[in-house]
């Protein structure tokens, strides 16, 4: 058997015990009588948690400077007075002022992980975890007064805390284990299992490890729930039944044969499966494989359709509380959820705020239940979506859509949606483009409810704005699909934020149910960086199911990832976060260390902070930014097409575009997003499309088939030859014989599999219809680059607010209240707090130099514009500017520390003084 015991911490110091906040209510006894201590026998000692250590070292190279200022001095290492003696090791890596140590990965190379890709590494093997209830107790923020809302800028204020209408029933500060035991078999087992999860995101709680996981009460008798199984180590990964045991053959036998046809189709079409379409094959195989299961008896199926059908008759906070426990197996809502279901129930819009691992997800998937017809989950990620998936209990049958699937899984998961099996659907924001997609809502579907998870990325002043978000506005919604009740999540937004989502989504002020920002059972602490342990990068992609696999199997017990490892990872027992560099923001701070400390215990979380990050992350806030005038050229571009009259598709390739106005893809798909929904509609977005068609004619002669082939006759008139092959770009053809690039590229595939022709797509472009052409280019110009360099300053003031907490605990902070050492627990909380509150638009004060003294120097043999010179400045790579070719000069990052806008400034003046020079 598979055990914790396998792992081997000679090679590791021992974390010390980890220590229930004194504030926490008394734990109970421990909820699996396997992890009683023996009446007559000493308790174990607590064993370490798991930690993570997020940098994000692979997105921003470190120029070694010795221009680098500290801050102020190294606080002295704190001490822990309770802390154990670590095992001895003889190479520990010092992590200074945190309450233990880390120690270098076994010298064994054969414990060693396989080598881990450039954004996920990981060190060390794990010991076991104790499980303890989660303590939703928080610090609350103030909530916002709506009452002067307006449309796009709310006047904030702030008042008193609200009162917890869930408390009756158990909701507030839930830190009780609200569960009903796990079956310790099921438990062992599923630790013995250990098949773990994806590159991304969370609820691993579902599949392996120790943890007890969610639907526990009837999992017991023959459901699987909905979780993933990820053929993590290909071939030889084990599948895990529902007694968590290696399956049967015959399981194992249908979904490898599942994973087997669906490579086989990818290959046929010589396209490469990649990681996420591995995924998605995984869900769907896994979706066939509920299916199965469904036929076997499970659980108690009438007394939990009696409770689904009296909390449909009667949503009481009794009937709903008997259907958390015969769905979940828990005793208890949690803060805000009871709040949320009902008023979701009630058919309200509705705004959730609730702190990260609070449970958010369970304010749909209840009500999913209640409601008819199907509950639509717009996610940001597919990793996400997958992961949401296999979270559902397994009596809410769950599917989804995305990009990355074959048309017959999708066509699969749209007659599933047809017949109303599916309960729960997860999409992404781009799906929305998709015509064909939202066709079919026209008919016989019933959407009752529409949720918007990480809800902040519709508004352009948060942390993780997403264009594709742009789209989801309540009035769009419910003209697409008939839907009235929006239930948006966020665990971090701003009062701006929040004001920006909820007139986008048209949640009025009194549906927000917000609760905290943060669980108090994270210590938060922060210190400059000293020498710091290096991070290699260049591990193969394919290790890094293998490496989470580990860590959720508790095999090793630290990984130094980047962001993309924490993103929503649902791990209860992580015990300490160290962030390795600074974030972005405040908001990621808080969705960063909320991984920590999720099953309610003291967790520790850590910060190192450095100006040299700092400058580095600030440059590469202005990467994004672009001139009035490169706008205008790209409206031009838009607008002055020859396909622009109406109902003709247009189409710019992406790359090519992005080089010619030296713009980033995103920004480009921001604008054509904001021409499309902002206040005029000028064009309609269309689904992207590989535009340039390169054909091959093989049995019959091109001029005899076009003879009996319209489609191939303007082809023909429309292509260029270039050895032996016809060239052409699919819209120009779709728009010259009035038919859409899709019946086209249909019409293609028909003679390719006739075997008459071959051909190839390449040039990812956007496609769109104009709608309106605009009167004045020039003052939409004008328009459009206000907003975009307002959303760019909104992002460097969040770094701004990021770093002056970090400097104002480590420089500022009186060490009273709470605060000691690195220990700042109490002054962030506060400063965090301020921060949720307040406006994003108010000016945070920085430090970055003002001095006019940049020296520039004109080159004639390059064309730049002062943005241009400014990126180059601050080492800011750019589609006409790479990397490669200008950080080969001295110029390259040269004054990273002096204020962007004042180098550019700069670098305007000298220009203007060239050109002058030159025209004399
Ligand atoms: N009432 C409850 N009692 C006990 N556990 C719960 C309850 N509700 C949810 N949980 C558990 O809490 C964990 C976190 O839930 P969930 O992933 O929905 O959090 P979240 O709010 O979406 O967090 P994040 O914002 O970090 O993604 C899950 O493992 C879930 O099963």
């Amino acid at each position: 058997m598979e055990s914790d015991s396998d792992s081997d911490g000679s090679h590791i110091s021992a974390t010390p015990p980890r220590h229930t906040k004194p504030s926490l209510p008394p734990q109970p006894p421990p909820t699996n009588p396997k992890r009683q201590p023996a009446p007559n026998r000493k308790p174990p000692p607590p064993k370490p948690k798991p930690s993570i250590l997020s940098s994000r070292t692979s997105r921003i190279r470190y120029r070694p400077s010795s221009k680098s200022k500290p801050i102020s001095k190294p606080e002295t290492p704190s001490s822990e007075p309770t802390r154990p003696d670590p095992p001895p090791d003889p190479s520990p890596l010092l992590l200074p002022n945190l309450p233990y140590q880390i120690c270098r990965w076994p010298s064994d190379p054969s414990r060693a992980i396989p080598t881990v890709d450039s954004s996920d590494t990981l060190l060390a093997p794990q010991g076991r975890h104790l499980f303890q209830s989660p303590s939703f107790s928080k610090i609350r923020r103030t909530s916002i007064d709506f009452d002067s809302f307006q449309d796009d800028k709310p006047p904030l204020s702030s008042s008193a805390p609200k009162p917890d209408p869930t408390a009756a029933i158990g909701g507030s500060d839930s830190s009780a284990p609200n569960r009903v035991p796990p079956e310790p078999k099921r438990e062992a087992a599923a630790a013995k299992s250990g098949v773990s999860a994806i590159a991304v995101k969370k609820r691993f709680n579902l599949i392996g490890g120790n943890v007890p996981s969610a639907p526990v009460k009837f999992r017991s008798s023959g459901a699987e729930g909905n979780f993933v199984k990820l053929n993590l180590n290909r071939g030889k990964r084990k599948f895990v039944n529902r007694r968590g045991n290696s399956s049967s053959s015959g399981r194992r036998k249908f979904y490898r044969k599942g994973k087997r046809k669906l490579k086989a189709v990818g290959e046929n079409d010589g396209e490469t499966i990649g990681e996420e379409d591995e995924l998605v094959a995984d869900a769907i195989a896994e979706q066939q494989i509920r299916k199965q299961d469904s036929k076997r008896p499970k659980f108690d199926s009438e007394s939990f359709e009696e409770a689904v059908s009296m909390a449909r008759n009667d949503p009481s906070d009794e009937n709903l509380l008997k259907l958390l426990r015969l769905t979940y197996g828990y005793e208890l809502f949690r803060d805000g959820q009871l709040e949320a279901i009902k008023m979701v129930l009630e058919g309200k819009s509705t705004m959730l705020v609730l702190p990260t691992g609070a449970g958010k997800s369970l304010c749909y998937q209840l009500p999913s239940l209640i409601l008819p017809g199907v509950t639509l989950v717009v996610s940001p990620l597919i990793a996400l979506m997958i992961d949401q998936l296999k979270q559902l209990p397994h009596m809410i049958r769950g599917g989804l859509i995305c990009s990355n699937q074959r048309p017959e899984e999708a066509s699969e998961t749209i007659r599933l949606l047809q017949q109303g099996e599916l309960k729960v659907l997860f999409v992404s924001p781009e799906r929305f483009l998709n015509a064909e997609f939202l066709s079919i809502f026209s008919a016989n579907i019933v959407v009752s409810l529409v949720v918007v998870d990480e809800a902040h990325c519709v508004s352009e002043w948060s942390h993780n704005f997403r264009p594709s978000y742009m789209r989801l506005r309540a009035s769009f919604l419910r003209a697409k699909l008939n839907v009235n009740c929006i239930l948006a999540m966020t665990a971090t937004a701003t009062a701006t934020t929040l004001g920006s989502v909820m007139s986008a989504l048209e949640i009025p002020p009194t549906n927000l149910i917000q609760k905290a920002i943060l669980r108090d059972n994270l210590q938060l602490s922060v210190s400059l960086s000293g020498n710091r342990q290096s991070y290699h990068s260049g591990i193969p992609a394919k290790d890094r199911s293998r490496v989470q696999e580990l860590f959720f199997t508790n095999k090793i017990r630290v990984v130094v990832a980047t962001v993309a490892f924490g993103m929503g990872l649902d791990k209860r027992d992580i015990g300490a976060v160290i962030h390795y560099t600074l974030p972005e923001s405040l908001e990621e701070y808080v969705q960063e260390i909320g991984r920590a400390g999720r099953d309610g215990r003291l967790s520790h979380c850590h910060l190192y902070c450095d100006d040299i990050t700092y400058f580095k992350l600030r440059s590469l806030m202005y990467s994004d930014g672009v001139d009035e005038y490169t706008v205008n050229k790209f409206l031009c571009q838009v607008f002055t097409s020859d396909e622009n009259s109406h109902g003709k598709v247009c189409s710019l390739v992406k790359e090519t575009a992005s080089r010619k106005f030296d713009m980033k893809e995103e920004v480009m798909l921001t604008l054509l997003t904001q021409l499309e929904l902002g206040e005029v509609q000028y064009l309609h977005l269309l689904p992207e499309l590989n535009v340039t068609c390169t054909l091959n004619f093989h049995n019959t002669s091109p001029a005899l088939l076009a003879g009996k082939d319209a489609l191939v006759a303007a082809i023909l008139k429309k292509s260029e030859t270039k050895q032996g092959q016809y060239v052409f770009d699919l819209p120009t053809v779709a728009n010259s014989i009035g038919v859409t690039a899709t019946v086209l590229s249909n019409h293609l595939q028909i003679l390719k599999l006739k075997g008459e022709v071959t051909y190839e797509l390449k040039d990812q472009a956007y496609c769109f219809t104009i709608v309106e052409a605009p009167a004045d280019l020039c003052s939409l110009s004008a328009h459009l680059t206000k907003w975009l360099s307002e959303v760019e300053s909104c992002k460097v003031r969040k770094l701004d607010a990021m770093f002056n907490a970090a400097v104002f605990a480590v420089n500022s902070c009186e060490k009273t209240k709470g605060c000691c050492d690195a220990q700042h627990t109490q002054c962030l909380q506060k400063k965090i707090v301020e921060y949720f509150d307040g406006d994003d638009n108010s000016e945070v004060p920085n430090t970055m130099g003002k001095s006019r003294s940049v020296f520039l120097q004109s080159n004639s043999q390059a064309k730049f514009t002062p943005r241009a010179v400014a990126r180059i400045m601050h080492g800011i790579a750019s589609p006409s500017y790479p990397s490669t070719s200008w950080s080969k000069t001295h110029f390259w990052g040269r004054y990273t520390s002096i204020d962007f806008q004042v180098v550019m400034d700069a670098a305007r003046a000298e220009l203007v003084n060239f050109v002058g020079k030159n025209a004399v």
